[in-house]
Parts: C-alpha cells; structure tokens; sequence
C-alpha cells in the first residue's frame, strides 16, 4: 500500500490515509482562478434571407469563485451566451476571456452542466465521473482517487457501479456536476441544470451545489428562470432582455454568505424577489 501512498501524492494532488484504504483528494495543488471576461460582446444569426441580432454589447466581468446568475425571459439569449463562453459557439464581434486568455472554442478549464441530463448511459457512475481525467490521460490509481472524492462530494458512494437508467433525475444531475468537476475546470457553466427536477428534488440539489461551490472555490455562470433559484444560488444575478438580447441590470444578493433555507424568508430575499419580477414582468 505505500507504494500506492507515494504514487498518489508523488502526482501532488491526492492523500492516502493511514491504513490506505480510502484515497481522499485533496486541493492543495489545485489553485482555481476563473476571472471571466466578457467584453462588447456581440452575436448575429445571420443566413441568407434573415439577420438576428441574438446578443448586443455584453459587458460582464466575473471573478475568482464568483457565483452569478443570468435570468432573463425566453429567447434572450441566455444559452447563446453560455454556449459562446463555453466556446460551442463563435461570437460576431467582441472577445471573451477566462483568466486573460481568448475562449476560441471548448476546453478542459469550463465544465458545463445542461438540463437534459447528459451522462454516457453505458458507463457507470464512476466511469461517467471518470470520463474526463481518462480523456486526460491521468494514470488509474489517480483517476479512482477522483471519482472517490467526488462521489463523497455528491453523496452516491453507494451507487459507484449503477448505471444512469438506474439513477433518480436529481441522482443524475449530481452525477453530471460531478463528471463536469472531476476535469478541475476553473469555472462551471450551467444552462438551468435544475429545471427538469421536481420542487423538492430541486431544492436539494441547490443546497448541494452551493456545499460543491464552496469546497471547490470554482466560478459558477448560472442560468435559470426560477427567480427563487436565482436569489438563493447567487452573489450576483444579471438581468437580461430581449430583442435584441442585453443587460438591463445587474443585482448584488446582500445575503449572508452561509444560505440556509431559511434565507428564503429573509427581507432581503423577498424584497430583491419583488424587484426581478417587477423589472422581468415589462419584459
Ligand atoms: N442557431 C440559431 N440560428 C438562428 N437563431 C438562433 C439560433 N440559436 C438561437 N437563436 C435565436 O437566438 C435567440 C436567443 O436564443 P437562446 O436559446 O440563447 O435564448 P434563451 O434566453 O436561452 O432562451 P430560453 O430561456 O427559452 O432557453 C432566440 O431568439 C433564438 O431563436
């Protein structure tokens, strides 16, 4: 077993306890950053007989281990721009930057989240979480270390071997942040990864994902259109409209850092709650 102690912590990024048996992951070498830099960012859709002019003067800045949230309504052009930040789709003019570097097209440093859920239905959960370090090419005894973590994170240790037809949608889900995270991305792009789930089912996995966020000081850009959702989840919701889609404004959620679901009756809650429906109901 020292041998496979010192094999681990030789890669610099694992642990072994004593006995050995359980590999824990640790972050000391994994230094997140995550700035995302949105600049005059522009798309048109553009074909031969129509020109739609999808995203105008974006401006956004985002920091380290920020967790933002986009609301706006349908058509606004919420996916187009997670998608151009993700580097699935090209920009028409403007540039986007995740710690200073141009996004010219998807990488390992954005793991990304959608709704449908979007696992490999013929690998297990732990070949799933696995998928990405294998891409890699990190070493097995490195990727199992991996996958440990992350399915303690996301609390399905006991459902390591099941396969996604056997999962719940909220299980899946947990599974999809997990197999997104195990890839050390540096920010985490998700396009309302919830908003197939049941209410209560819904509410779990909110409070999993900020647990998740906070051990793994990764930049969240959220995208959904439950305002409730918005609030809890953020420290900053960018309202968008549409026609063409743009900003209209940007909210700082003065809620205690720690959310419980308590925060849900807090003034501030319901006060910013009023102010998004007010300003999303003209839109
Ligand atoms: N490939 C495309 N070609 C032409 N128009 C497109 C294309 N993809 C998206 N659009 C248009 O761009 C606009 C923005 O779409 P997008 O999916 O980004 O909006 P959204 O805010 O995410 O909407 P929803 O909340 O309904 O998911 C829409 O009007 C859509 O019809």
């Amino acid at each position: 077993m020292e041998t496979i102690k010192e094999e681990i912590q030789a890669a610099g990024s694992a642990e072994v306890n004593d006995e050995g048996t359980d590999i824990e992951l640790h972050m000391k070498s994994f230094s997140p950053k995550g700035e995302i830099g949105i600049h005059h960012l522009q798309k048109i859709y553009e074909s031969k007989k129509s020109r739609f002019e999808a995203l105008k003067n974006i401006d956004l800045s985002i920091g380290t281990n920020e967790f933002v949230t986009i609301v706006g309504p349908s058509g606004c052009g919420k996916s187009t721009l997670l998608r151009i930040v993700a580097g699935l789709d090209e920009l028409t003019d403007g540039s986007v930057t995740v710690d200073g570097e141009e996004v010219i097209g998807p990488g390992a440093d954005r793991g990304m989240v959608f709704q449908g859920y979007t696992l490999f239905p013929w690998l297990t959960v732990r070949e799933n979480i696995e998928y990405g370090p294998k891409l890699k090419g990190i070493p097995t005894l490195e990727r199992r270390s991996i996958s440990n973590y992350f399915l303690k994170v996301i609390k399905l240790e006991s459902f390591a071997k099941a396969y996604p037809k056997q999962l719940s949608g909220g299980m899946k889900q947990r599974v999809a942040i997990a197999r997104a995270l195990a890839n050390r991305p540096k920010v985490l792009l998700m396009d309302e990864p919830f908003g197939a789930l049941d209410a209560q089912t819904k509410l779990e996995m909110q409070e999993m994902l900020l647990e998740v966020w906070e051990k793994e000081k990764t930049t969240v850009l959220f995208i959904t259109h439950d305002i409730d959702e918005a609030i809890f989840l953020s420290q900053r919701i960018v309202v968008m409209g549409s026609n063409p889609g743009r900003i209209l404004k940007i909210f700082d959620v003065k809620l205690p850092a720690q959310r419980s679901p308590e925060v849900r009756e807090h003034p501030e809650f319901l006060a910013l709650k009023r102010e998004l429906g007010q300003l999303l109901k003209h839109e």
